[in-house]
């Protein structure tokens, strides 16, 4: 130990230091390292470590208790910006609320640049010698692409040149053409908070005002921006977004359905110049992995992103949107189940930034926490340039519906015809993908089921097959029943966008329509394209599920029909009323945003029904009031927390047999400071957790496997994570395949 004697007390010290160290793997604890003083490794630093007999990306969390015996030791520290502290603590916070492993949690972040190679250098050429010795028909075509004193790169050479790129290496060695590196392509285009501000109405300016004032002051403040359909809510958080920009900070505006969002980015690119940086699943990993750098950096500095860019390692943040914040999509479900809108008032706040919540139909959680003051409260109660909210009315099909067999009504069918000829457009909104929700034969009854779930098959004529909604399982509809054989026996039962396309056919046999489906085939590019083109009023009839509802803006739409407002209804969800609210307010909401008025009908057979009633009256208020009383009563979210336990297995005596166990294991948990546990069937006193079920779930069957589900309500006095972590260890351990998945704030009950 020769150079021990030269060190001095601090380097020592670094000598030993042991550093913990999170893997983005499903594992709740950070595993501790040796770190080489040599590396000066820091919190934060994305480092490679042995794992086993593999080398594993990981991040520094922390620093740890000195050396214990056989460590291993840190191979290296990459080349990433490191982690922040506040997006860390923001890792910690989202697994501890999920319940998540620490690592999955991790993964969210890192995913983009765990495999991340160095980026290989750009080069590019340009004209500067003499022409080459030999010169050939390629080569002279080279030459001429390359004229005028540009680079170019090698590619874009032999493209233009119709040749391959070894004629380009040839001209360089000749010395024709020389090779220089080139700066890295920027990753977003700059910004300008003043390109092109919009000239905002006085209520539009005075929501905007408030926003830009809190993200210049800077820290923690939450806003819900509650403005009707056509408001302008758009525009209004622009203005905080230039307020960002102008303070030098960056911003994030999520989105439920960012693929669709094409004229989001066009709005946004005429008003700052340039469209914002895009985040999700549909962009490619490369460019991912670009853009985590740059917003490390802060060379990027708005995103536009679906839920999983609330992971992205912001240097500066001072603003985040949630569009459309009641969206259900906002909750993801598999792996880490986070919910986007309430972890991203978790992100606002510990980096201190302002976030906005904007909707026309909030949830009823939002709207509770601005009625209590939690959050600030901005509305907009009129649609933007004076126009008038779209007229909406009933067509009650006990009495006014169409003949068996058809699904729009008469009345309905005549107001289309009369919309069409003014040159307007027609929405017919139907939330169901397919020909029909059921096949069955008429000889025998048999009814078509999925063999993997407990569902119907859906017939979908344009794939000329029987899909299944839950599980992805196709089979061909057969021209006999497969039961008793009978010849032309089946039947399609119920609608679905592709049949009400055939009757819209019939009736309207000059318009032109289009059914716009998430499932045909051109996917994304597809819907881009469409949306655009209903945009600029080139279909006659839009048919379409819920994807039209989603903040389009299509100026000559100017009636909606909604073929079936009840289907919602029905559901076990303790938000199926509010949902139908959101969906029915959204889709009638797209009538009537250009330059003439909108109207919509709703067909329903429960036209008094609160829901419809208050869509009718216009008297939203209402609404949210019976509703937000409801859940008080019942001690659902927001006034109670709900969490749901998932058990399955491919036996479904071994779902139930484990899920009554979970169910023993939690009334027999001792009580403690954070939560007490009611017992099995008692009456719950005041602040005590409730545990329902078992249950078998509702789609029993799903993939193959046999579902349970526990329902756990606690009163916010409670600690509900604190109460399933320690029923988690109580629980029996899962034997024969059985899986339980923990869901906190569910938000879908099946
Ligand atoms: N001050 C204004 N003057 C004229 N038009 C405006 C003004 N503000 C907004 N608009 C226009 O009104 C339309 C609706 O705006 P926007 O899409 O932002 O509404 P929104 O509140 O987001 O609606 P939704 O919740 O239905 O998506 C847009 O075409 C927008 O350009
Ligand atoms: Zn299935």
């Amino acid at each position: 130990m020769s150079g021990a004697a030269d060190m001095d007390e601090q380097e020592l010290a670094e000598e030993q230091r042991i550093v913990e160290v999170l893997l983005p793997v499903a594992v709740d604890i950070a595993y501790s390292y040796r770190a080489p003083a040599a590396l000066r490794l820091a919190p934060g630093d994305c480092v490679e470590v042995p794992l086993s007999t593999r080398k594993a990306f990981g991040v520094v969390w922390r620093f740890a208790e000195p050396a214990r015996a056989g460590l291993k030791t840190v191979t290296q520290r990459l080349d990433r910006p490191p982690l922040r502290q506040e997006l860390r603590d923001f890792v910690d916070w989202v697994a501890r609320w999920t319940l998540a492993p620490r690592g999955m949690a991790l993964r969210l972040a890192t995913r983009a640049v765990e495999e991340a190679a160095p980026e290989t250098p750009r080069v590019g050429y340009r004209l500067k010698g003499p022409p080459p010795e030999r010169m050939t028909p390629a080569r002279a075509r080279v030459i001429a692409a390359a004229e005028g004193g540009l680079v170019f790169a090698k590619g874009e050479l032999a493209r233009a040149a119709a040749c391959s790129s070894g004629v380009v290496d040839a001209l360089v060695d000749e010395g024709t053409l020389e090779a220089s590196a080139l700066p890295p392509e920027p990753v977003a285009a700059p910004l300008d908070p003043d390109y092109a501000p919009f000239a905002l109405e006085s209520a539009q300016r005075a929501a905007a005002d408030a926003l830009a004032a809190a993200v210049t002051a800077g820290g923690y403040r939450p806003f819900l921006l509650e403005g009707v359909t056509g408001s302008g809510k758009t525009e209004v958080y622009f203005e905080a977004v230039a307020a960002a920009l102008r303070a030098g900070g960056q911003a994030l505006v999520l989105m439920p359905e960012i693929a669709l969002t094409a004229q989001f980015l066009e709005r946004f690119a005429a008003r700052f110049g340039a469209k914002p940086a895009e985040w999700h699943s549909g962009i490619s990993e490369r460019k991912r992995a670009r853009l985590w750098r740059g917003v490390a950096l802060g060379e990027a500095l708005v995103v536009a992103g679906a839920r999983s860019a609330l992971f992205l390692p912001f240097v500066d943040l001072r603003l985040i949107v949630v569009d459309e914040e009641h969206e259900a999509a906002y909750k993801q479900e598999d792996g880490v189940s986070y919910h986007a809108r309430d972890m991203a008032v978790v992100r606002a706040r510990l980096e201190g930034a302002t976030i906005a919540l904007a909707s026309a139909t909030p949830s009823i959680e939002t709207r509770v926490n601005a009625a209590s003051g939690r959050y600030e409260h901005l509305r907009l109660a009129a649609r933007a340039g004076a126009r008038p909210m779209p007229r909406i009315e009933a067509i009650d099909m006990r009495n006014e519906g169409p003949e068996r067999g058809r699904w729009i009504a008469p009345r309905l069918a005549a107001e289309a015809a009369e919309t069409i000829a003014r040159g307007e457009q027609v929405l017919f909104f139907l939330n169901r993908r397919g020909y029909a929700p059921l096949t069955l034969c008429r000889s025998c009854g048999h009814r078509f089921r999925c063999p993997n779930c407990d569902a119907w098959l859906v017939e979908h004529r344009f794939r000329r097959a029987l899909v299944c909604h839950h599980c992805g399982h196709v089979e061909r509809r057969p021209s006999n029943c497969p039961e008793c054989e009978a010849e032309d026996s089946l039947a399609a039962c119920g609608p679905g966008v592709e049949r009400l396309a055939e009757e819209a056919a019939i009736l309207f046999p000059d318009a032109r329509v289009l059914v716009l489906s998430s499932d045909f085939p051109g996917g994304q590019e597809r819907l881009r394209r469409e949306l655009a083109e209903i945009a600029a009023g080139a279909f006659d009839i839009v048919i379409g599920t819920q994807l039209v509802a989603k903040g389009h803006n299509f100026p000559l739409l100017t009636l909606v029909g909604v073929i079936d407002a009840d289907s919602g209804l029905g559901s076990s969800d303790p938000r199926a009323a509010e949902r139908t609210f959101q969906l029915l307010a959204q889709v009638t909401g797209r009538a009537g945003r250009g330059d003439r008025p909108g109207r919509a009908l709703i067909q329903s057979w429960q036209a008094d029904h609160p829901v419809i009633r208050a869509l009718l009256s216009g008297e939203a208020e209402r609404f949210y009031e019976e509703e937000t009383a409801l859940r008080e009563r019942a001690g659902l979210p927001p006034f109670g927390r709900l969490a749901a336990l998932i058990v399955s297995a491919k036996d479904a005596g071994a779902a139930e047999t484990h899920a009554r166990a979970l169910a023993r294991a939690a009334h027999s948990l001792p009580a403690s400071e954070r939560y007490r546990v009611a017992p099995a069937g008692g009456l719950p006193e005041e602040g005590e957790i409730v545990v329902l079920g078992p249950a078998e779930a509702p789609i029993a069957l799903i993939r193959g496997r046999y579902r349970f589900r526990l329902l756990i309500k606690a009163p916010r006095s409670a600690d509900l994570q604190a109460f399933l972590r320690a029923l988690l260890v109580a629980a029996p351990k899962e034997r024969g395949g059985v899986r339980v998945a923990v869901d906190v704030d569910p938000q879908s009950f099946w």
